[in-house]
C-alpha cells in the first residue's frame, strides 16, 4: 500500500527523507490524505477527510489541532516532545537578557541618532542614562511550568547566578530528575508571582491556561516585574497586559507572538514565533515526526500521541495485523477477539491499552485478513477506528 501524507508548512528535508517514495507520497498538494504532517498551521475549521489516519505535529504545541475532533475519529495526533528545547531555552535566556538590559530600545535609540562623530558621542552620553539595567545574579526567575523547555530554563538560570522558583502540579518523574536540586518548587502560582523579578511561560496553551496570566496575577507581581512568553500569545490577557505595562507594574514584556496591539510599545519585544526555527530544532522535530508517523502507519506502533497511549507490540514474521481505536469501555477485548474467532483466525499475540477515555488494540491473527471482518470490527460499538496492516 502506498501512503498519502500531505505536509503544510515547510517540514525539514532530514525528516521527509526517511519516508521512501515506494511506500510514501508526500508533498502539499497530496489528496484524500492518510496522514498530515503540520507545524503551525492550523487545521481548526477545517474538514477532516475521510481518508485521514493520523496527525504529527513536527513541535512541541498542539493548539493549531483539534485533537478532540480526531479522538473521536480514532486518530492520533502525535508531537515532539523536547525536540525543539534547547532552541527555545537559548532564546528564552536572550529574551531575559533583552529585558534586563532594555536592549531593543536602546539600539533603537542608537540607531536613530543623527549628526557628526562629535554630536553623537554627546547624544549618546546625554541618552544612555534612559536605558540603565540590572544583572542577573541574586535576581529570581519564577518558571512556570516545568517540561522539556522550563527544565532548561530553570537550569541555565541556575548557572547564571539566578535564585529560580519553579511550579508545575504536574511535573513528570523524568523532568524532576532533569532539574537542578537548587531549584525551588512552590507550591501556588501566586506565591510564584509574588516573589519573582522575571517570570517565564512555559505550558501549553488548552481551555484551562488561555488568560491564565490576568488582572489579578499582574497585580500579584512584584512592580516592576519582567515577563517572559515563549509559550503561546493567548496564555496572557492582552488588556490586561497593556495595563500592567501603563501602570508600571510589569517593566518589560519579551514575546514571540506580536499583535497590533503590542506591536511598536516601548518594553515590548516581539519576535515573530522564532522559538523553535533554528536548523537544529527543525531536523530534530522532522525526524521524530516522521519516524512516529511511519511506524504507526505502516506497524500500528503509538510513541508520543497526545491523545492516545503509547503502544508497541513486537511483530512476528508473516502475521497480519489488525489496528483497532476505541472506548475504553469494558468487554471491548472480548467484543474483539469474538469476531476474529469467528471469521477462523487464531489470535498469535494482542495488546490492548488505554488512557483516559481511549484505548487501543493490536491483535496479530494467522492467516488472511478479509475487508468483511475489519467492517464487522469498525462496527463495533465503541470501536472509532480499525484497519489492517
Ligand atoms: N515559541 C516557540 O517556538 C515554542 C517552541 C516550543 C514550544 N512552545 C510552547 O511551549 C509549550 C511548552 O513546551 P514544552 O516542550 O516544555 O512542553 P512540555 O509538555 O514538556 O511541558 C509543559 C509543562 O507544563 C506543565 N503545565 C501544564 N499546565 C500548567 C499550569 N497551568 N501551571 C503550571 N504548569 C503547567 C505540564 O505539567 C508540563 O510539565 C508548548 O506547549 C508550546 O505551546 C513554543
Ligand atoms: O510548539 C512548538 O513546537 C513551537 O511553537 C514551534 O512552532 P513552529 O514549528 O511553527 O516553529
Amino acid at each position: 500500500m502506498t501512503f498519502r501524507i500531505r505536509t503544510l508548512n515547510a517540514i525539514s528535508q532530514a525528516g521527509l527523507s526517511r519516508l521512501s517514495a515506494t511506500t510514501f507520497d508526500v508533498g502539499p498538494d497530496v489528496v484524500n490524505p492518510h496522514a498530515i504532517l503540520v507545524r503551525s498551521a492550523s487545521l481548526h475549521g477545517q474538514p477532516i477527510p475521510a481518508s485521514l489516519m493520523a496527525v504529527a505535529r513536527a513541535g512541541a504545541g498542539t493548539n493549531n489541532i483539534p485533537v478532540a475532533e480526531m479522538s473521536k475519529r480514532g486518530i492520533p495526533v502525535f508531537n515532539t516532545p523536547g525536540s525543539n528545547a534547547n532552541a527555545v531555552k537559548e532564546l528564552v535566556v536572550a529574551g531575559i537578557f533583552l529585558a534586563a538590559r532594555n536592549i531593543v530600545d536602546a539600539a533603537a535609540f542608537a540607531h536613530r541618532l543623527e549628526g557628526d562623530h562629535e554630536t553623537m558621542e554627546k547624544l549618546v552620553e546625554a541618552g544612555k542614562k534612559n536605558y540603565v539595567g540590572f544583572e542577573l545574579p541574586g535576581r529570581t526567575l519564577g518558571v512556570i511550568g516545568l517540561g522539556a523547555i522550563g527544565v532548561e530554563v530553570a537550569n541555565v538560570a541556575i548557572s547564571l547566578g539566578m535564585k529560580v522558583l519553579g511550579y508545575d502540579p504536574a511535573i513528570t518523574v523524568e523532568h524532576a530528575w532533569r532539574l537542578a536540586s537548587n531549584v525551588e518548587r512552590v507550591i501556588s502560582l501566586d506565591q510564584l508571582l509574588r516573589r519573582s523579578d522575571i517570570i517565564t511561560l512555559h505550558i501549553p496553551l488548552v481551555d484551562g491556561t488561555r488568560g491564565l496570566i490576568g488582572d489579578t496575577q499582574f497585580r500579584s507581581m512584584k512592580n516592576s516585574a519582567v515577563l517572559i512568553n515563549f509559550a503561546r500569545g493567548p496564555i496572557v490577557d492582552e488588556p490586561a497586559l497593556i495595563e500592567a505595562l501603563d501602570s508600571g507594574q510589569l517593566r518589560g514584556y519579551v514575546c514571540d507572538f506580536p499583535t497590533p496591539l503590542l506591536n511598536k510599545r516601548p518594553r515590548v519585544v516581539t519576535l515573530p514565533h522564532l522559538g523553535a526555527s533554528t536548523r537544529e530544532a527543525e531536523e530534530n522535530s522532522a525526524l521524530m515526526a516522521v519516524d512516529q508517523l511511519r511506524e504507526y502507519l505502516t506497524d500500528g506502533t503509538i510513541r508520543n500521541a497526545v491523545n492516545f497511549p503509547n503502544a508497541q507490540l513486537a511483530r512476528a514474521a508473516g502475521v497480519r495485523r489488525l489496528a483497532l481505536a476505541n472506548a475504553n469501555v469494558p468487554n471491548m477485548v472480548a467484543r474483539i477477539s469474538t469476531i476474529v474467532g469467528e471469521a477462523g483466525l487464531n489470535i498469535a499475540d494482542l495488546l490492548n491499552t488505554s488512557r483516559g477515555e481511549l484505548a487501543y488494540t493490536l491483535v496479530d491473527v494467522n492467516g488472511e485478513v478479509t475487508d468483511a471482518l475489519v467492517q464487522r470490527l469498525a462496527a463495533i460499538d465503541g470501536v472509532l477506528s480499525a484497519r489492517v496492516l
